[in-house]
């Protein structure tokens, strides 16, 4: 019986093979950041209110212009058949059946097509820009042709981190599965190594467009009939940027301390995030959440919802679709129970005064 989601990784660390569980729970360098997206967490305390009729507590919100039923929702993450044979089909699903959003990594190992097929829940994609624009453009149609709701632009990766584990394993996606948004003639070849990288460190510096700047993000603009958001923003002067560039709102995110080591938490910088964007567009946030304290705490310093990598590729290599809907179930009922604890009955409930430092010494 799994009693939170750090369980969940325990399994996969016991049961995944060694090339898919370092790829998944690696980050940059000496990982500094993959801790600290942790730890900045539990320097936060909540500050409780009582006496507040927490009878019945709702988790409902909106996310864009949709409904959800819970300000929890699945980031996005490559190469998810390497956890569980039905990947990104079963994350899906699970998202659909607990009504909240699936963001679909453009590294997935099922189709755009399919995953829609699979799943008529809420789901917005994730776009790498390729060097070929043709290959971006269609990617952005294919998403809208199937109904995804928005385009989240990874503004954080124009070259890959440096994933220790994964340049010592030479990672590889094993032969068996491909990146499916791909046709066989730009399938990508995710496989060896060139000496002192990973496979995966090649392949993107041939494919993806390390000049990306503003230019491209009106560009993705022009193309997308569905809201653009930019994912990867930690500094108040690019969020001011993202609201001048027009986009319809922006993902507080480090890339799961996977990209440069030593960046902030994205705690840490999410109330800076939130007040340069002054209420134009709204600021969302990944990295480090594990719990429905964390959930709680980031709604308080101004997220409107938070999204979840790595556990859900924990939840789905131990049971495909049901060990995502349950590892939801489970953060869900935290996220409910630190609220009604804390006197919130609902989301709009959640306010910055709910939130302080640890070390809060009352002055005297
Ligand atoms: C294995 C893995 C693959 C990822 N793939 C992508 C990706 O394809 N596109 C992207 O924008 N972010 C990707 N990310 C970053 C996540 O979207 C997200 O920012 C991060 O995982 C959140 O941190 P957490 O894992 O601590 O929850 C990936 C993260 C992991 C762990
Ligand atoms: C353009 C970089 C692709 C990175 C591959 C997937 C990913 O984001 C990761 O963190 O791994």
């Amino acid at each position: 019986m799994f009693a939170c989601l750090d369980d969940f990784e325990r399994h996969a660390e016991r049961t995944l093979d060694r090339n898919a569980l370092d790829y998944y729970r690696s980050g940059a360098q000496d990982m500094v950041t993959v801790r600290e997206n942790r730890r900045a967490f539990d320097r936060l305390c909540i500050r409780p209110r009582v006496l507040r009729d927490v009878s019945s507590v709702s988790t409902v919100t909106r996310l864009l212009d949709h409904s959800v039923a819970s300000p929890i929702c699945i980031a996005p993450t490559a190469m998810q058949r390497m956890a569980h044979p039905e990947g990104e089909l079963a994350t899906a699903r699970a998202a659909e059946r607990r009504a909240t959003c699936m963001v679909l990594s453009s590294w997935s190992t099922a189709s755009i097509e399919d995953v829609a097929h699979a799943s008529a829940g809420l789901k917005w994609l994730q776009l790498y820009v390729y060097k070929d624009r043709e290959t971006t453009r269609r990617l952005i149609e294919r998403a809208q042709d199937s109904g995804f709701a928005a385009i989240a632009l990874t503004v954080d990766t124009p070259e890959l981190g440096r994933r220790l584990p994964d340049i010592r394993n030479r990672f590889r996606l094993p032969p068996h599965l491909t990146m499916a948004n791909f046709s066989s003639a730009d399938k990508a070849q995710v496989g060896g190594s060139e000496e002192g990288n990973s496979g995966l460190a090649a392949y993107v510096a041939s494919q993806i467009d390390p000049s990306l700047s503003w230019a491209d993000v009106a560009w993705v603009k022009s193309i997308a009939r569905v809201p653009v958001l930019l994912k990867g923003i930690l500094t108040a002067e690019d969020a001011r940027l993202a609201v001048q560039a027009g986009v319809d709102g922006v993902i507080v995110s480090n890339h799961g301390g996977r990209q440069i080591d030593s960046v902030p938490s994205t705690i840490a910088v999410l109330e800076e995030v939130f007040c340069a964007v002054n209420g134009a567009i709204p600021v969302f946030l990944d990295g480090g959440v594990r719990r429905g304290t964390d959930v709680f705490k980031a709604l308080a310093l101004g997220a409107r919802a938070v999204f979840l990598g790595r556990p859900v590729l924990w939840a789905l290599h131990y049971k495909g679709e049901d060990g995502v809907t349950e590892m939801l179930d489970l953060i869900n009922e935290e996220l409910r129970l630190a609220m009604a604890l804390a006197g919130c009955a609902s989301i709009a409930d959640i306010t910055r005064q709910h939130v302080g430092p640890l070390a809060h010494l009352p002055r005297l």
